[in-house]
């Protein structure tokens, strides 16, 4: 393991930001810390980067204890979530800075910053300052400064959360192909599921300042240990219900699974797992909700108390309107029971 945390504690004043943190990350992976906003995301990042300190835990780095080890000798970088530029500086004197300031030649700076900035297609606009740049490029220049000293690790604090959706999209990409080439370690905190499960590897999922899962994104959307953890992952989030095991089958309490010898648990039901179906409906539902997302239409449901969610593809889907009372047949094969607590 590049990096080990183990019950880390710590607490701003009297609230406590992290409660007890294990995390371990695989020399050359790439991991997702997932979480919601106040988690503690941020936290562990800065913890990991020696810009913060702990009450209580420990922490090693390529495998010798950190905790007491200063910022700089630590071999990682840091991007943050405002790429912070210095703004009377070129992009080539940006990227060129903690090398000059590391005392390399002014020589051997210039040769690391065109290969760098290269490597993040920014070439054409090294002459230029942070101020005629645009999002991504600022956030490439932001990416190639942390990089041109070649880390070991790199640490990304939501690097993808100030752009918008078209150069997010661009940037996952992008940060694949840097990972892949470079063979760095990389641990990137998003609250963005969707960016976690398409560029990480690993994902570890971080709730009130506690791991609470972790594994690989098929893993954890296929066998979530939790409700927590099957609602983290997936979009829309997962329907989780209580089902109890009857003499007539299943009761899940909008519908009775007859066909199925399922015990009494909770169950997750995943969006795309219950269609419309009026030839062999296990229930019917309302419809209060309509998203139309162009190649799908996620339907939001009350079905008695319960509150589901369904995600539906093709012409049907959009002939339904608010209001309607449409017929939905849960997919058996996908149904998955959570663990017991
Ligand atoms: N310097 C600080 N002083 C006081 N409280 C803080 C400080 N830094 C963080 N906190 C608190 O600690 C908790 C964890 O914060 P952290 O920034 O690590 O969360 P996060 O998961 O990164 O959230 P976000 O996605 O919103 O950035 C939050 O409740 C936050 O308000």
């Amino acid at each position: 393991m590049i990096l080990e945390l183990s019950d880390i504690h710590k607490s701003y004043g009297r609230h406590a930001a992290l409660k007890g943190l294990s995390l371990s990350v695989r020399e050359g992976s790439f991991t997702a810390l997932l979480g919601p906003s106040s988690a503690g995301k941020t936290t562990t990042l800065r913890i990991i980067g020696g810009l913060e300190t702990v009450d209580r835990g420990a922490f090693s780095l390529y495998g010798q204890d950190a905790l007491d080890v200063p910022v700089q000798g630590r071999d990682l970088a840091m991007v943050f979530q405002t790429f912070a530029l210095y703004p009377h500086l070129t992009v080539a004197e940006n990227l060129g800075y903690p090398l000059r300031r590391a005392g390399l030649s002014r020589a051997e700076t210039a040769t690391r910053v065109t290969e760098t900035a290269e490597m993040l297609r920014i070439a054409h606009r090294i002459a230029v300052k942070p101020g005629q740049l645009s999002g991504g490029e600022r956030q490439r220049v932001a990416i190639g400064r942390a990089l041109i000293r070649k880390p070991r690790l790199l640490l990304l604090d939501e690097p993808l959360t100030n752009l918008d959706a078209k150069l997010r999209d661009e940037m996952r990409v992008e940060l694949k192909r840097l990972h892949r080439e470079l063979g760095i370690t990389m641990l990137f905190a998003t609250p963005d599921q969707l960016e976690a499960t398409s560029m990480a590897e690993q994902i570890a999922l971080i709730d009130d300042g506690r791991i609470i899962a972790r594994g690989t994104p098929d893993d954890l959307y296929e066998a979530p240990r939790s409700a927590k953890v099957a609602r983290m992952l997936g979009s829309p989030p997962a329907n989780v219900v209580a089902g109890a095991a009857t003499p007539r089958g299943l009761s899940l309490g909008f519908a009775t699974l007859a066909d199925a010898a399922h015990p009494s648990g909770q169950y997750v039901i995943r969006p795309n797992h219950l269609r419309l179906d009026p030839a062999a409906p296990d229930f019917r539902a309302d419809v209060v909700l309509i998203e139309a997302l162009g190649d799908s239409t996620v339907l939001h449901l009350e079905a008695g108390d319960h509150a589901l969610r369904c995600v539906c593809f093709g012409e049907t889907a959009r002939t339904v309107r608010i209001g309607d009372e449409v017929p939905l047949r849960i997919d058996r094969d996908h149904l998955r029971a959570l663990p017991e607590p």
